[in-house]
Protein backbone atom coordinates (compact mmCIF):
# COMPACT_ATOMS: atom_id res chain seq x y z
CA UNK A 1 0.00 0.00 0.00
CA UNK A 2 1.40 3.41 -0.70
CA UNK A 3 2.66 5.54 2.32
CA UNK A 4 -0.13 7.35 3.52
CA UNK A 5 0.47 11.39 3.80
CA UNK A 6 0.52 11.47 7.42
CA UNK A 7 1.72 9.04 9.77
CA UNK A 8 1.62 9.57 13.84
CA UNK A 9 2.68 6.79 15.40
CA UNK A 10 3.17 6.14 19.44
CA UNK A 11 2.45 10.05 20.23
CA UNK A 12 2.51 10.62 23.85
CA UNK A 13 2.48 14.53 24.95
CA UNK A 14 1.97 15.04 28.94
CA UNK A 15 1.80 18.58 30.77
CA UNK A 16 2.78 17.94 33.77
CA UNK A 17 1.09 15.08 35.27
CA UNK A 18 -1.64 15.49 32.70
CA UNK A 19 -1.17 12.53 30.02
CA UNK A 20 -2.95 14.18 27.44
CA UNK A 21 -1.77 11.61 24.64
CA UNK A 22 -1.05 8.09 25.19
CA UNK A 23 0.59 5.88 22.28
CA UNK A 24 -2.09 8.22 19.63
CA UNK A 25 -1.35 7.07 16.34
CA UNK A 26 -3.01 8.76 13.30
CA UNK A 27 -3.02 8.65 9.43
CA UNK A 28 -3.94 10.95 6.76
CA UNK A 29 -4.23 9.42 3.01
CA UNK A 30 -3.51 11.63 0.06
CA UNK A 31 -7.04 13.34 -1.01
CA UNK A 32 -8.92 12.03 1.66
CA UNK A 33 -10.68 13.76 4.53
CA UNK A 34 -10.41 12.32 8.11
CA UNK A 35 -12.95 13.99 11.03
CA UNK A 36 -11.45 13.66 14.58
CA UNK A 37 -13.59 13.01 17.53
CA UNK A 38 -13.69 12.69 20.78
CA UNK A 39 -15.50 13.88 24.29
CA UNK A 40 -13.92 17.17 25.57
CA UNK A 41 -10.54 16.88 26.81
CA UNK A 42 -10.21 13.15 24.70
CA UNK A 43 -6.60 14.80 23.09
CA UNK A 44 -8.15 15.98 19.63
CA UNK A 45 -6.33 19.46 19.97
CA UNK A 46 -3.24 18.19 21.46
CA UNK A 47 -2.99 15.68 18.72
CA UNK A 48 -3.58 18.45 16.12
CA UNK A 49 -1.37 20.97 17.98
CA UNK A 50 1.75 18.12 17.88
CA UNK A 51 1.34 18.03 13.94
CA UNK A 52 1.15 21.62 13.45
CA UNK A 53 3.83 22.11 15.15
CA UNK A 54 2.34 24.08 17.77
CA UNK A 55 3.25 21.89 21.07
CA UNK A 56 5.92 19.63 21.26
CA UNK A 57 5.71 16.25 21.53
CA UNK A 58 6.78 14.14 24.77
CA UNK A 59 7.70 10.91 22.36
CA UNK A 60 6.53 9.55 19.20
CA UNK A 61 7.16 9.39 15.74
CA UNK A 62 5.71 12.06 13.00
CA UNK A 63 6.24 11.14 9.09
CA UNK A 64 5.54 12.74 5.95
CA UNK A 65 5.03 10.92 3.06
CA UNK A 66 7.33 7.95 5.05
CA UNK A 67 9.93 10.88 5.82
CA UNK A 68 10.46 11.22 9.13
CA UNK A 69 9.86 14.61 10.41
CA UNK A 70 10.86 17.22 13.52
CA UNK A 71 8.13 19.99 14.29
CA UNK A 72 9.41 22.59 16.37
CA UNK A 73 7.97 25.55 15.44
CA UNK A 74 4.57 26.07 13.37
CA UNK A 75 6.59 27.58 10.40
CA UNK A 76 8.16 23.72 10.66
CA UNK A 77 4.85 21.90 9.74
CA UNK A 78 3.80 24.66 7.16
CA UNK A 79 7.15 23.85 5.25
CA UNK A 80 6.02 20.13 4.90
CA UNK A 81 2.56 21.21 3.55
CA UNK A 82 0.52 21.41 6.83
CA UNK A 83 -2.08 24.14 7.46
CA UNK A 84 -4.30 24.79 10.47
CA UNK A 85 -7.08 26.90 10.08
CA UNK A 86 -8.17 27.98 13.57
CA UNK A 87 -11.86 29.43 13.73
CA UNK A 88 -10.56 32.84 13.80
CA UNK A 89 -8.27 32.44 10.98
CA UNK A 90 -6.18 35.05 11.65
CA UNK A 91 -7.38 37.05 8.85
CA UNK A 92 -7.14 41.03 9.54
CA UNK A 93 -10.30 41.78 9.12
CA UNK A 94 -9.65 45.52 7.91
CA UNK A 95 -7.34 44.25 5.18
CA UNK A 96 -9.15 42.82 1.79
CA UNK A 97 -9.49 39.04 0.57
CA UNK A 98 -6.66 39.65 -2.04
CA UNK A 99 -4.61 40.73 0.89
CA UNK A 100 -5.38 38.32 3.44
CA UNK A 101 -4.62 35.79 1.01
CA UNK A 102 -1.50 36.64 0.11
CA UNK A 103 -0.90 37.91 3.88
CA UNK A 104 2.90 37.86 4.85
CA UNK A 105 3.87 36.33 1.13
CA UNK A 106 2.70 39.26 -1.20
CA UNK A 107 3.65 39.32 -4.71
CA UNK A 108 5.97 42.44 -5.68
CA UNK A 109 5.86 44.22 -8.47
CA UNK A 110 8.62 45.05 -11.35
CA UNK A 111 11.28 46.43 -10.55
CA UNK A 112 11.52 44.92 -7.32
CA UNK A 113 13.41 47.71 -5.48
CA UNK A 114 10.31 49.76 -5.21
CA UNK A 115 9.08 47.03 -3.30
CA UNK A 116 5.62 47.41 -3.81
CA UNK A 117 2.97 44.66 -3.76
CA UNK A 118 1.26 43.34 -6.96
CA UNK A 119 -1.84 44.54 -6.51
CA UNK A 120 -3.54 43.51 -9.92
CA UNK A 121 -2.16 39.35 -9.67
CA UNK A 122 -3.74 39.68 -6.03
CA UNK A 123 -6.27 40.11 -7.43
CA UNK A 124 -6.48 38.40 -9.91
CA UNK A 125 -5.54 35.31 -8.17
CA UNK A 126 -8.16 36.24 -5.03
CA UNK A 127 -10.96 36.13 -8.06
CA UNK A 128 -9.76 32.54 -9.29
CA UNK A 129 -9.69 31.12 -5.66
CA UNK A 130 -12.96 32.17 -4.61
CA UNK A 131 -14.28 30.66 -7.51
CA UNK A 132 -13.04 27.32 -7.24
CA UNK A 133 -13.53 26.99 -3.23
CA UNK A 134 -16.69 27.92 -4.31
CA UNK A 135 -18.24 30.95 -3.16
CA UNK A 136 -21.55 31.46 -4.96
CA UNK A 137 -21.84 35.18 -4.62
CA UNK A 138 -20.08 37.63 -6.79
CA UNK A 139 -17.62 38.98 -4.01
CA UNK A 140 -15.01 41.40 -5.53
CA UNK A 141 -11.73 40.78 -3.99
CA UNK A 142 -11.20 43.91 -2.79
CA UNK A 143 -14.04 43.18 -0.43
CA UNK A 144 -12.52 43.95 3.40
CA UNK A 145 -12.80 40.74 5.12
CA UNK A 146 -14.45 41.98 7.77
CA UNK A 147 -17.91 42.26 5.72
CA UNK A 148 -17.81 38.49 5.23
CA UNK A 149 -19.66 36.13 7.30
CA UNK A 150 -18.41 33.60 9.10
CA UNK A 151 -18.26 30.88 6.80
CA UNK A 152 -17.14 33.17 4.11
CA UNK A 153 -14.34 34.24 6.25
CA UNK A 154 -13.68 29.69 6.99
CA UNK A 155 -13.37 29.81 2.94
CA UNK A 156 -10.75 32.48 2.82
CA UNK A 157 -8.94 30.51 5.12
CA UNK A 158 -9.28 27.55 3.07
CA UNK A 159 -8.35 29.32 -0.06
CA UNK A 160 -5.08 30.51 0.90
CA UNK A 161 -3.85 27.10 2.12
CA UNK A 162 -4.87 25.67 -1.39
CA UNK A 163 -3.33 28.98 -2.94
CA UNK A 164 0.07 27.99 -0.48
CA UNK A 165 0.14 24.13 -1.67
CA UNK A 166 -0.61 23.32 1.63
CA UNK A 167 -1.04 19.02 0.85
CA UNK A 168 -2.88 19.06 4.60
CA UNK A 169 -5.77 21.72 5.49
CA UNK A 170 -6.31 21.19 9.26
CA UNK A 171 -9.84 22.53 9.84
CA UNK A 172 -9.99 22.96 13.76
CA UNK A 173 -14.00 23.67 14.69
CA UNK A 174 -14.85 24.97 11.33
CA UNK A 175 -18.81 24.93 11.85
CA UNK A 176 -18.87 26.40 14.52
CA UNK A 177 -21.54 29.12 15.64
CA UNK A 178 -22.02 29.01 11.80
CA UNK A 179 -26.32 29.21 10.80
CA UNK A 180 -27.26 25.95 8.51
CA UNK A 181 -26.63 27.51 5.12
CA UNK A 182 -23.30 28.89 6.22
CA UNK A 183 -22.39 25.41 7.41
CA UNK A 184 -23.43 23.90 4.30
CA UNK A 185 -21.07 26.54 2.54
CA UNK A 186 -18.10 25.35 4.93
CA UNK A 187 -18.41 21.68 3.91
CA UNK A 188 -18.61 21.82 0.26
CA UNK A 189 -15.31 24.54 0.59
CA UNK A 190 -13.95 21.39 2.30
CA UNK A 191 -15.13 18.90 0.12
CA UNK A 192 -13.87 21.14 -2.93
CA UNK A 193 -10.53 21.26 -1.05
CA UNK A 194 -10.36 17.34 -1.48
CA UNK A 195 -11.44 17.22 -4.74
CA UNK A 196 -8.49 19.82 -6.35
CA UNK A 197 -6.17 17.16 -4.24
CA UNK A 198 -5.88 18.12 -0.77
CA UNK A 199 -6.39 16.02 2.03
CA UNK A 200 -7.96 17.24 5.74
CA UNK A 201 -8.24 16.70 9.07
CA UNK A 202 -11.87 17.53 10.45
CA UNK A 203 -12.60 17.94 13.66
CA UNK A 204 -16.17 19.14 15.06
CA UNK A 205 -18.31 18.79 18.07
CA UNK A 206 -20.84 18.35 15.76
CA UNK A 207 -21.05 14.25 14.89
CA UNK A 208 -23.44 15.44 11.94
CA UNK A 209 -21.15 17.78 10.33
CA UNK A 210 -18.66 15.51 10.45
CA UNK A 211 -20.69 12.45 8.57
CA UNK A 212 -21.68 14.72 6.03
CA UNK A 213 -18.45 15.69 4.68
CA UNK A 214 -14.89 13.12 5.70
CA UNK A 215 -14.03 9.72 3.94
CA UNK A 216 -12.96 7.73 7.55
CA UNK A 217 -13.49 8.81 11.08
CA UNK A 218 -11.00 8.34 13.73
CA UNK A 219 -12.19 8.86 17.39
CA UNK A 220 -9.73 9.55 20.62
CA UNK A 221 -11.04 8.58 24.05
CA UNK A 222 -8.89 9.61 27.35
CA UNK A 223 -5.75 10.42 25.25
CA UNK A 224 -6.16 7.23 23.15
CA UNK A 225 -7.07 6.41 19.75
CA UNK A 226 -9.64 4.10 19.99
CA UNK A 227 -11.16 3.92 16.42
CA UNK A 228 -9.63 4.85 13.34
CA UNK A 229 -11.28 3.03 10.40
CA UNK A 230 -15.18 3.93 10.75
CA UNK A 231 -16.76 4.70 7.61
CA UNK A 232 -19.11 7.19 7.76
CA UNK A 233 -21.38 5.24 5.01
CA UNK A 234 -21.42 1.96 6.73
CA UNK A 235 -21.71 3.17 10.35
CA UNK A 236 -24.47 5.30 12.78
CA UNK A 237 -24.47 8.17 14.44
CA UNK A 238 -25.24 6.16 17.34
CA UNK A 239 -23.28 4.07 16.74
CA UNK A 240 -19.82 6.42 16.82
CA UNK A 241 -21.28 8.07 19.85
CA UNK A 242 -21.08 4.86 21.80
CA UNK A 243 -17.53 4.62 20.35
CA UNK A 244 -17.06 8.24 21.36
CA UNK A 245 -18.40 7.59 25.42
CA UNK A 246 -17.17 4.13 25.59
CA UNK A 247 -20.78 3.78 26.86
CA UNK A 248 -23.32 0.57 25.80
CA UNK A 249 -26.70 1.53 25.16
CA UNK A 250 -27.55 0.77 28.41
CA UNK A 251 -25.25 2.87 30.34
CA UNK A 252 -26.11 5.78 28.07
CA UNK A 253 -30.46 5.49 28.86
CA UNK A 254 -29.36 5.35 31.97
CA UNK A 255 -26.74 8.25 32.08
CA UNK A 256 -30.16 10.22 30.53
CA UNK A 257 -32.36 8.87 32.83
CA UNK A 258 -29.76 9.84 35.38
CA UNK A 259 -29.76 13.22 34.02
CA UNK A 260 -33.48 13.91 33.85
CA UNK A 261 -34.42 12.79 37.32
CA UNK A 262 -31.55 15.70 38.40
CA UNK A 263 -33.41 18.21 36.31
CA UNK A 264 -36.62 16.93 37.14
N1 LIG B 1 -1.74 23.56 28.10
C1 LIG B 1 -2.21 22.56 28.86
N2 LIG B 1 -1.78 22.39 30.13
C2 LIG B 1 -2.22 21.37 30.90
N3 LIG B 1 -3.13 20.46 30.48
C3 LIG B 1 -3.60 20.58 29.23
C4 LIG B 1 -3.17 21.63 28.35
N4 LIG B 1 -3.82 21.49 27.16
C5 LIG B 1 -4.61 20.41 27.29
N5 LIG B 1 -4.49 19.86 28.51
C6 LIG B 1 -5.17 18.66 29.01
O1 LIG B 1 -4.93 17.62 28.08
C7 LIG B 1 -6.10 16.82 27.90
C8 LIG B 1 -6.50 16.82 26.42
O2 LIG B 1 -6.97 18.12 26.08
P1 LIG B 1 -7.34 18.56 24.60
O3 LIG B 1 -7.59 20.02 24.61
O4 LIG B 1 -6.32 18.03 23.66
O5 LIG B 1 -8.70 17.76 24.35
P2 LIG B 1 -9.81 17.96 23.22
O6 LIG B 1 -10.23 16.61 22.80
O7 LIG B 1 -9.31 18.86 22.17
O8 LIG B 1 -10.97 18.66 24.03
P3 LIG B 1 -12.05 19.78 23.57
O9 LIG B 1 -12.95 19.10 22.61
O10 LIG B 1 -12.71 20.14 24.85
O11 LIG B 1 -11.27 20.91 22.95
C9 LIG B 1 -7.15 17.40 28.84
O12 LIG B 1 -7.10 16.67 30.05
C10 LIG B 1 -6.69 18.83 29.04
O13 LIG B 1 -7.11 19.32 30.28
Amino acid sequence: MAEPLIRMENIRKSYGRVQALIDARLHVNEREIVGLLGDNGAGKSTLIKVLSGAVPLTSGDIFVRGEKVHFRTTSDAIAHGIETIYQDSALVTQLSIARNLFLGREPIKAPRFLNRMDQETMNTVARDLLKQVGISKNIPPTTPVGSLSGGERQAVAIARAMYFDSDLIILDEPTNNLGVAETQGVLSFVRRARDSGHSCIFIAHNIHHVFQVVDRIVVMRRGKVVADDIDPKKSSVEEVERVITGMSDEEIRAALLEGGQRLG
